[in-house]
């Protein structure tokens, strides 16, 4: 296989983090995983020290405060590329998306540059989901895919796998958006520049330990960023890819 790191990022996740990376590190033994905590304050980071001192391959970055999933994931995968990791992973620490894809994942990123675990293309679903969550999450994902144009079903979805020299690329520049719609603008920046993206069908869980960060800010962040991409795209010719290709 090779070379693999699986970035989780976690806030209050003490329950989960333990049961996690046991899940991972069955479905995918030779993988490298990087804990992102921001200054947990139900003590996940210390949590995550342990299972690094204890297990090969398991590091952790702390960060001093809360700064969201897109921030933490930047810092994740800056982390991963300057150690010259090939294929970059993202999977949330509450058990919400099954590591037992993973293989599935890893060999899709063989024929592609993004690879999204996705539970709005065929044989993907979702299950004990509130019926509200649900809702939000398919009409944020429509709203995104019709104003943006994307050709993808799950546009917000958090279990991805990222070829390096294409992740390079679409970080190039930074990368504003702090909280979920993180993956949507990624996603945007992927298919701007002609990214191979394929989507493998799963099944998201919802968590049983610890409550979801979202929040009326991560919401309102998502609704206006995506406005605003949609209407720049309209007033103009989409931005040019940003790096040099390789
Ligand atoms: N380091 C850090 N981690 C965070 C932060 N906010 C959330 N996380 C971590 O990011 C993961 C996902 O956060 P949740 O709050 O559990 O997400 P969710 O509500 O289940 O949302 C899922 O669905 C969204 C929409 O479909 C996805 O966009 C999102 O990525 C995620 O998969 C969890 O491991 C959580 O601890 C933060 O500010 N900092």
């Amino acid at each position: 296989m090779s070379n693999v790191l699986i970035v989780i990022p976690t806030y209050d996740e003490r329950d989960n983090l333990p049961r996690i990376v046991a899940r991972i590190r069955a479905a995918v033994p030779a993988a490298h995983l990087l804990v992102v905590d921001d200054d947990s304050p139900d003590g996940t980071g210390r949590i995550a020290d342990r299972l690094a001192t204890e297990l090969p391959g398991v590091h952790v970055l702390h960060r001093e405060r809360k700064q969201g999933l897109g921030a933490a994931y930047s810092a994740g995968f800056r982390w991963g590329l300057a150690r010259g990791y090939d294929l970059l992973v993202e999977i949330d620490a509450d058990g919400s998306h099954p590591p037992e894809r993973l293989p599935a994942l890893l060999r899709a990123a063989e024929r592609a540059d993004l690879v999204i675990g996705s539970r709005w293309t065929p044989g993907g679903r979702v299950a004990n989901w509130p019926r509200r969550r649900e809702l939000l999450s398919r009409l944020a994902n429509r709203y995104a895919r019709l104003a943006l144009r994307l050709p993808v079903a799950d546009v917000t979805g958090g279990f991805r796998v990222y070829r390096a020299a294409a992740l390079s690329r679409i970080l190039l520049g930074g990368v504003e958006s702090r909280g979920y719609c993180f993956q949507v603008d990624l996603t945007l920046r992927a298919v701007r520049q002609g990214c191979t993206v394929a989507e493998v069908p799963i099944t998201f869980v919802d968590r049983t330990a610890g409550t979801s960060k979202m929040s009326a800010g991560v919401l309102f962040e998502a609704l206006w960023r995506i406005t605003a991409w949609a209407f720049r795209a309209l007033s103009g010719p989409a931005p040019a890819p940003t790096g040099p290709r390789s």
